[in-house]
């Protein structure tokens, strides 16, 4: 088995009284997928802040591929090649898909008579956004120059999860990328979730919908009230079994760590 490239060992995050993380560890390897699930406040909004660099936890480490990492803001998990994806999608909605393929890391070119101001690369950004997109399979894309108010749900999501995965990102995590989501489109995203695993990258995906967990999970990493209640398997254990350890009506002996 291939070592983790990112890892958590101990989390602890307590707001006052209130325990968010309480010594939880997990592990995500290149072309995996960890699906995180739990009840409300269970602490997988809580796991996956501190993994992308939004909250500092108050004990407790995290490594990339075996080095020591100290997250303080979501741009240090960014330049760790750790991307994730919020419910509330940061897409640019005026702009189109390969401006927001490329906010924030635009191309430009010289301007005209060698001016400082350098233009955007439109023509560029589209044939490296174009190129991105098949790579990774989407075919929900069809035209990159639309604009992304104009997108569905689905293709939105696409768009946001392809941004995350497009600048040497090593782990995309996903916070419930279906949750809005009909049934096809919620075929279509999980089918880029396949992908993004089957191109090498770690995926970290958190859930409430247990068919779409099981669908395309390695391991199920199940919080409990701030802790960790155990790691199971899709091969290893029910949706049905997930959901009475997420519950507490039963309890695991063997984890799949
Ligand atoms: N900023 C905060 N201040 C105080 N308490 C917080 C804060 N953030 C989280 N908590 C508490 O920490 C615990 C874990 O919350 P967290 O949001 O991580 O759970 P969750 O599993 O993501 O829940 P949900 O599925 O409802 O989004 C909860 O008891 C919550 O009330």
């Amino acid at each position: 088995m291939s070592a983790p490239v990112l890892e958590a060992r101990g989390l602890v995050k307590l707001f006052g009284r209130v325990v968010g993380l309480d010594d939880v560890s997990l592990t995500v390897r290149a072309g995996e997928v960890l699906a995180v699930i739990g009840d409300n406040g269970a602490g997988k909004s809580t796991l996956i802040k501190c993994l992308s660099g939004a909250m500092v936890p108050d004990r407790g480490t995290i490594l990339v591929d075996g080095e020591q990492v100290h997250f303080k803001r979501p741009q240090d998990a960014r330049d760790a090649g750790i991307e994730t994806v919020y419910q509330t999608l940061a897409v640019a909605p005026a702009l189109d898909i390969a401006s927001n393929l490329f906010l924030a890391r635009e191309i430009r070119r010289k301007g005209p008579l060698g001016s400082v101001l350098r233009m955007l690369d439109t023509r560029e950004m589209r044939r490296q956004a174009e190129e991105h997109v098949k790579r990774l399979g989407i075919t929900t894309l069809q035209n990159i120059g639309q604009a992304v108010e104009t997108l569905s749900g689905g293709q939105r999501q696409a768009v946001a999860v392809a941004r995350a995965a497009a600048f040497g990102g090593k782990v995309v995590i996903l916070d419930e990328p279906t949750a809005a989501l009909g049934v096809r489109e919620s075929g279509q995203v999980l089918r880029l979730v396949k992908d993004l695993r089957d191109q090498g990258l770690a995926v970290i995906l958190i859930s409430h919908n247990m068919p779409h967990v099981f669908e395309v999970a390695d391991r199920v990493h199940i919080q409990r009230l701030g802790g960790c209640a155990g790691v199971v398997t899709p091969a290893s254990h029910s949706m049905e079994d997930a959901v009475a350890i997420m519950t507490g009506a039963k309890t695991l002996t063997a984890s799949a760590e």
